[in-house]
Formats: structure tokens, C-alpha cells, sequence
């Protein structure tokens, strides 16, 4: 019987951040239920002088500051005593531009982690500067996820984009959890567009089906709505799906209608 994540630790400069997630909305409530465990360390107290330095200049010379590896390395030890798991119980993440692309797979994968996994622990660094030295890389990182092909001033919004994902995903933790299926990428396709009062803006009105109260009618226009707008905005994810024989007809409809 397979469990869900539980405990995170996060290795950052800037603990504070982290109240955009802590302190409101869907995570917040999760975190107060206790859903999921999460810890905020900063290496910054595991420096070894008395300017708490956590970066020097780059090997080579170059632009910028490198993270070095002592305070790090003390971070995600003390992390795993803060988990209270020994370091091979542990799953440890970077988020880098170098990283593997982070997407719906991934997040379900890390989400749904087994009972014995080290991906029920996991510990996310985030970096600052230019970097961090590769041998903390090589020697303690277990996955490199990135969020995108774009560089940040550091990876902590990137964290909080992976914490937000899994803690939708953990049982209870959204109030409505059909709300959960009908999320955008859980059933594959894009989300259908939404409205709500007033019924008139300016001159655009609600699409009627939405006013007629028949709900099958309802469901099927919206359901044809993600499959139309995902075969004009994201033809990559359609291609990914095995559409039923009344999916492929409300699309063809959309098509035949969007050529005129
Ligand atoms: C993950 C991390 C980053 C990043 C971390 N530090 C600067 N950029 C960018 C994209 N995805």
C-alpha cells in the first residue's frame, strides 16, 4: 500500500520566501493538517567563519561566486537528523537550469512515492549565484530538476513550484477533490474556459449551454472545449493521448467548426 510523501526539507539562504506557501491558501492548509512535514534550513549556519560565508570566487576565474561545499554538505546531514532518516533514506533534488525538465510525470512520481522509497524524504536545494561546486553535486545530489529554459536569481521559486505541485496532490489536501481530476494536465488536456457574474461583459456574453442547466450538455461542451483549445494551443499533448471514439467526434466537431 503505497504511502504519500510526507517530509521535505528545503537547503536555502532565504527561508522567508517560503511564507508564500506557509503562510496562505491550499498549501498552507495542508501544511497546518500536517499532510506534509516541512523544514527550512539555511547553510548559512553551517559556515565555518565568522562572516558565515557560504560562496567564494570561482576556480578559473569568471563572473559571480560559487556555492562551496562544507556548508552545503553540513545542510543536507543536518537535514536527514531533522527528517530523522539516515542519508540513504533521502532523496536529494537541485533545482538547476541544468536539470531534467520538471513535468506532470514527475511531480506524480515523486508524489506517489512507495512506503520504502527515499522519495518519501525529500530534501530540495536551492542554489544562489553563480552556482554551486560540482562535487557537492556529485557527492550528495540525487536529481537535478529544472522549471523551465531560463535562469532565476536562484532556485528557490522553483522549489516552491515543485512543493505546490506535490501538495495538491496529497490526499486531502484539496477541499474538492474532483477539483483535483479536473485540473489542468491530471486528465492530459488543457483546462475549458470558465465564467462567472456578471452574465454580461460589455457586449460578450456566458455561451449559453452554460445558462441552459442541462449538465450533460454542460460536460460534454466542456469537454470539447479542452479538447479543442489543447488541439490549438498544444497539439504536443494530444499527440501523448488515446482519445475515445466521443472524444475524437466532439474534437473533429471543433475543428470543423474552427475552419468554418
Ligand atoms: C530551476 C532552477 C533555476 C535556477 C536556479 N538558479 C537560477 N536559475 C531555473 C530553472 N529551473
Amino acid at each position: 500500500m503505497s504511502r504519500n510523501l510526507r517530509k521535505v526539507a528545503v537547503i536555502t539562504l532565504f527561508p522567508e520566501m517560503f511564507r508564500a506557501i506557509s503562510d496562505s491558501g491550499i498549501t498552507r492548509r495542508a501544511l497546518e493538517q500536517g499532510l506534509l512535514e516541512l523544514t527550512l534550513i539555511n547553510p548559512r549556519e553551517f559556515s565555518s567563519d565568522k562572516h558565515q560565508t557560504v560562496d567564494d570566487r570561482p576556480y578559473g576565474g569568471g563572473p559571480g561566486m560559487v556555492m562551496r561545499v562544507g556548508p552545503l554538505a553540513l545542510a543536507v546531514e543536518h537535514a536527514c537528523e531533522r527528517l530523522n532518516v539516515r542519508r540513504e533514506q533521502a532523496w536529494v533534488i537541485y533545482l538547476s537550469p541544468q536539470g531534467q525538465r520538471l513535468g506532470k510525470a514527475k511531480v506524480d512520481e515523486l508524489a506517489n512515492a512507495d512506503t520504502e522509497s527515499c522519495q518519501q524524504n525529500l530534501i530540495l536545494v536551492a542554489g544562489r549565484y553563480e552556482g554551486i561546486d560540482e562535487r557537492f553535486i556529485q557527492r550528495y545530489v540525487d536529481e537535478e530538476l529544472s522549471i523551465g529554459d531560463y535562469v532565476l536569481s536562484g532556485g528557490e521559486l522553483p522549489a516552491m513550484v515543485l512543493l505546490d505541485a506535490l501538495i495538491r496532490k496529497l490526499p486531502g489536501a484539496l477541499g474538492d477533490e474532483l477539483s483535483a481530476q479536473q485540473d489542468s494536465f491530471e486528465t492530459g488536456l488543457l483546462d475549458c474556459p470558465h465564467y462567472t457574474r456578471p452574465e454580461k461583459v460589455g457586449e460578450d456574453e456566458v455561451p449559453a449551454v452554460l445558462m441552459s442547466g442541462d449538465h450533460k450538455r454542460i460536460e460534454l461542451w466542456r469537454l470539447q472545449q479542452s479538447l479543442g483549445r489543447t488541439w490549438l494551443r498544444r497539439p504536443d499533448l494530444l499527440e501523448a493521448l488515446a482519445l475515445t471514439e466521443l472524444e475524437q467526434k466532439l474534437l473533429d466537431e471543433f475543428i470543423s467548426q474552427h475552419n468554418g
